[in-house]
């Protein structure tokens, strides 16, 4: 099969995880007999630095003649810590969303059992963890009017039936193929746009009368994620909250170094790990490619390529169960990125890590 991918590495250690993602995609396509072509993008601090705009239009082109790509993460301390800055890496990163009409945030949550001692939770609490979280991106209050006096600000939140409606279908089919629980999450006691949210997806659950509807409050949500997370199935939620949630969701699994996501329309698709550029980290090889690793098998599985997704899947288990993960894993200093790729990668065109394991497994001893 032939497929083009845009690649848009982004800044921070965007590069260094979507390097990891494109080994693993080659990896696929050899094992396969697939061709991948690649088209670079900037996106970002780094096209802010080349053409002054965070999303060039040659970018959103690359990504429009794309079957489906790949988004490593966008941000900058310089950007960060200037309030007052009219031209921001993030504004790419919306503008790429609103303008591919990407409405759905897919976010799945593992609690990955070889990892239960790196969760801070207790790992009575975090054994079977397995939900997905559905967040609506191109509403809400990211995109509502902003304005600006001297001394005040605001930011509008609206959502309209329809943009409601469209997610809360993906939302109640997903549960329908899995433990049949929606959850939605809003603050319906206080905003309107929730009330709209409530009253909306409410109504729709006679349609879907297989799938039982939790309402919950988002402060509680937050709450009950720490809590009792096994709880969770299909979340279902608008852009902020679900944003924030999703970050909160990740430290169950052990690492936001962990979780993926696939953000899809009606045409081409987005996959990116949901963490942020990690400057801290950036050019030190320490970053965790595994989100944007997961990533890629969600973008095999949106080009129907399942049975190479689940190569993708068993690789990276056997990586987390060899111990061949970053320091955020490790209670030692871990292994580079690259080589946790490079792992993956040889998992993936061996059918199994043959000899290797054994090497690793001594490796650890030393390291972990
Ligand atoms: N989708 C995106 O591109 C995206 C998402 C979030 C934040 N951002 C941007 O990233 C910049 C930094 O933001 P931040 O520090 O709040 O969030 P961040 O996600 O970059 O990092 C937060 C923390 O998560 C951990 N982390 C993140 N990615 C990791 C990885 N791959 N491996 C191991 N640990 C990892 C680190 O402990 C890090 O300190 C900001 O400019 C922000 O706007 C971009
Ligand atoms: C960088 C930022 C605009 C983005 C968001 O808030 O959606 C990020 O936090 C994410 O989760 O992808
Ligand atoms: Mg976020």
């Amino acid at each position: 099969m032939k497929k083009k991918i845009g690649v848009l590495p982004g800044d921070g250690i965007g590069p260094e995880v979507v390097a990891e993602g494109i080994k693993v995609l080659d990896a696929i396509a050899s094992r396969f007999g697939h061709k991948f072509t690649y088209e670079y993008a900037l996106v970002g601090a780094a096209a802010i630095d080349e053409t002054g705009n965070p999303l060039p239009d040659e970018t959103l082109a690359v990504c429009k003649r794309s079957d489906a790509f790949l988004f490593g993460a966008i941000g900058h301390p310089k950007y960060d810590n200037d309030p007052s800055a009219k031209v921001r890496p993030e504004q790419g990163l919306l503008k790429l969303r609103k303008e591919l009409g990407l409405f759905a945030n897919i976010r799945p949550v593992t609690a990955y059992d070889s990892l239960l001692h790196m969760s801070p939770l207790k790992v009575d609490r975090v054994m079977g963890v397995d939900f997905v979280v559905y967040r609506e991106l191109t509403g809400g209050i990211y995109f509502g009017e902003k304005g600006r006096t001297e001394d005040t600000a605001y930011d509008h939140c609206t959502y309209s039936y329809a943009e409601i409606e469209r997610i809360a279908h993906l939302a109640f089919k997903a549960a329908q193929n899995r433990k049949k629980k929606l959850t939605l999450i809003d603050k319906a006691n206080v905003l309107e746009t929730s009330r709209l949210w409530r009253e909306k997806v409410t109504a729709m659950a006679k349609e879907y009368p297989d799938v039982t509807l939790d309402c919950m409050f988002v402060d509680n949500a937050a709450m009950q994620m720490i809590q009792n997370p096994k709880q969770f199935d299909v979340v279902l939620t608008e852009n902020m909250f679900g944003d924030i949630i999703s970050d909160e969701a990740s430290v169950i699994g052990g690492s936001m170094g962990l979780l993926p996501s696939a953000s899809v329309g009606n045409k081409t698709a987005m996959f990116e790990p949901i963490h942020g550029s990690y400057p801290q980290a950036t050019d030190q090889n320490i970053a965790n490619p595994i989100a944007t690793i997961l990533s890629v098998a969600m973008l095999l599985d949106h080009l129907n390529l399942i049975d190479e997704a689940i190569e993708v899947r068993q690789a990276v288990n056997a990586s987390l169960h060899n111990g061949m993960v970053t320091q955020d894993l490790s209670k030692g200093q871990g292994f580079g990125t690259d080589r946790v790729g490079d792992f993956i990668v040889n998992h993936i065109l061996d059918g199994e890590a043959s000899g290797s394991q054994n090497n690793i497994q001594v490796g650890l001893s030393t390291i972990i």
